[in-house]
């Protein structure tokens, strides 16, 4: 059977930098755009050309793509020609394939917003379609605010639609601007709008996350026939963002009765590369990965409770709807107080300990984990932890150093341009074999700014293990959350703490105490053991 196209147009470099926060540099364009190329979407709207610097240096110094390049603007202004509009002169000026221009179909946004006639309106977006075409652009009309501009008036927004399409326009787009339409409108819409005469192979959609619902709404008008769908990476865009084609890219390579119908330009090889796509993103924005994402969340094939992962061990498919590689993704089976056996086993063969099933230290492991995570410790996020607790009680874990105290003082203080600032100081002593070692470090980075109390804690500890101090050289704290929770009667405060080294390794460790320096210590302990575990396997010996 001949499937059908349906054609995937990524904004993440415009509409996903409309996202509150966000602001890409050229370079980092560059290297999401590359990413989406290789991922296989068919359009990249790159930006605005003309709107702000960084967008124009990205067009002017683009590297080829195969997919069709994307300059967006918007309809000329009225009166002004097409030729003399200079904000459309700097869109075709970026001399892209494909040209997107946003224009007004709802008569309140006309008369209010651009002040000019319903008709005005009108010819604005013919003939700004029309100067792209006779320039050889392939031209997109995204028709803003369709859905509540149809409520309003279907036959002034049809003509909005028919203007663009009868300029040469290649599809025109339905976009669900302020997002509070719902999949059974998007869906009944679509269907009137290709009943009344616009083909659904030029038809695309553009949703806004605004009720949780632009994946749904971008499906619904695909199930009612429209064929290009408009999204970003992660979902990110204006507001609560745009329809995230991480999401509908495996839903559509990998569900019924998408995979059946519909070829896309994103194929099975690129699909399982999908994580890591997602979390490059991340990376560049300096965001701490969503867990729950679909798909591409560290926790989208997590099993937590004990009867899924019993399930989990004897046939994924008992508690997954796909398999986790199809999109480079993991399942994980973690430990909490909602574990069983099997997810303990499971936790222990993955850190290469074996454990014969009906030795009877497997249940004082599970005893002591759920006994700590009523004291406030978490471990279903923090497995190096575990791991650690699991090898004490297995007798299997080594003491590479014994830490014989630290202290930690913050002073606040007069500089020398007469402003109070803080400067912390820590010291720590570890025995090594029959060595003591004393390191001390202060808060103070190299710009001169405080890093706090427990960076100098962290540096201190890092900063001289004698033989084991260049295994660590190359650890990173890349995350820190403090919670304070109820821990048995207590208030305690949970420190998390994510660590990486530069083989990418990235593992999560917790310490609890009513004290967030003494937490963030046995978190950070917890870090450098578990490195050392892998690393280095057993201490090693070192004399007076
Ligand atoms: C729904 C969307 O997300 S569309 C994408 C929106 N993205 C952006 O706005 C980001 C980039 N924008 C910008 O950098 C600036 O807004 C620019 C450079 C485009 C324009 O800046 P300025 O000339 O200072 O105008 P300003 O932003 O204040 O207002 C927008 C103008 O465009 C007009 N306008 C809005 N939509 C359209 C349209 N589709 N066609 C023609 N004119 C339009 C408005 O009426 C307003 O005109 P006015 O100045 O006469 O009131
Ligand atoms: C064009 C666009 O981004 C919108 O209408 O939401």
């Amino acid at each position: 059977m001949t499937r059908e196209r349906l054609y995937l147009f990524d904004t993440t470099l415009r509409d996903g930098q409309q996202t509150q926060g966000v602001q890409f540099s050229t370079a980092e364009k560059r290297v999401i755009a590359a990413a989406l190329d290789a991922l296989g979407v068919d359009y990249i709207e790159g930006g605005w050309p003309g709107a702000n610097p960084t967008d124009s240096e990205f067009f002017a110094g683009r590297a080829p793509t195969r997919a069709a390049m994307t300059a967006f603007g918007m309809t000329k202004r009225v009166g002004r020609s097409a030729e003399n509009d200079d904000v459309l002169a700097a869109v075709l000026d970026a001399g892209t394939e494909a040209v997107c221009l946003v224009g007004k179909t709802h008569g309140f946004h006309v008369t209010t917003a651009l002040g000019c006639t319903l008709e005005e309106n009108v010819e604005a977006i013919r003939v700004s379609v029309a100067h792209c075409v006779a320039r050889g652009r392939e031209a997109l009309f995204d028709a803003e605010h369709f859905f509540d501009g149809y409520r309003a008036d279907p036959a002034y927004a049809l003509d909005c639609l028919r203007a663009a399409l009868g300029a040469g326009a290649r599809w025109v787009v339905l976009c669900d601007t302020n997002g509070g339409t719902l999949p059974a409108e998007v869906g009944r819409v679509v269907g009137e709008v290709i009943a009344a005469g616009v083909p659904g192979d030029r038809l695309g959609i553009h949703c806004h996350d605004d009720t949780g619902n632009a994946v749904a709404n971008s499906l619904a008008a695909v199930d009612a026939g429209c064929r290009q769908i408009q999204g970003t990476l992660n979902g990110l865009g204006e507001r609560c963002g745009n329809a995230n084609l991480t999401t509908i890219i495996p839903t559509l390579l990998l569900k019924e009765p998408y995979a059946g119908r519909f070829e896309v330009g994103v194929n099975r090889e690129a699909l399982a590369g999908l994580v890591r796509v997602s979390r490059q993103l991340d990376d560049i924005l300096n965001r701490v990965p969503l867990r729950s994402a679909p798909y591409v969340g560290a926790s989208a094939f997590a099993h937590k409770a004990g009867l899924h992962a019993s399930a989990i061990l004897k046939d994924p498919s008992t508690y997954e709807h796909v398999d986790p590689a199809v999109v480079g993704n993991e399942r994980v089976i973690p430990m909490s107080n909602q574990a069983g056996q099997s997810n303990l086993r499971a936790r222990l063969a993955a850190a290469g300990i074996e454990v014969d099933p009906k030795d009877a230290r497997l249940g004082r492991i599970l005893e002591v984990v759920k006994a700590r995570e009523d004291q406030g410790y978490a471990y279903d996020g923090a497995q190096a932890s575990f791991e650690l607790v699991a090898r004490a009680e297995l007798g299997l874990l080594p003491e590479f150093f014994e830490v014989k105290r630290y202290r930690v003082t913050v002073e606040r203080r007069k500089n020398k341009y007469n402003d109070m600032v803080s400067l912390s100081e820590a010291v720590v002593v570890v025995k090594i074999g029959e060595r003591k070692m004393l390191s001390v470090s202060e808060s103070m980075d190299e710009t001169g700014t405080d890093r706090g109390p427990v960076n100098a804690l962290a540096k201190a500890l890092g900063k001289d293990l004698g033989p084991y101090q260049a295994v660590i050289d190359d650890m990173k704290l890349v995350d820190f959350k403090v919670r304070i929770t109820q821990g048995g009667t207590e208030a305690v405060t949970r420190v998390i703490i994510d660590s990486e080294d530069a083989r990418g390794r990235r593992w999560s460790t917790v310490g609890v105490s009513a004290n967030i320096v003494d937490a963030s210590f046995e978190a950070l302990l917890d870090a450098i053991n578990w490195k050392l575990i892998r690393d280095v396997g057993q201490p090693v010996g070192l004399g007076a």
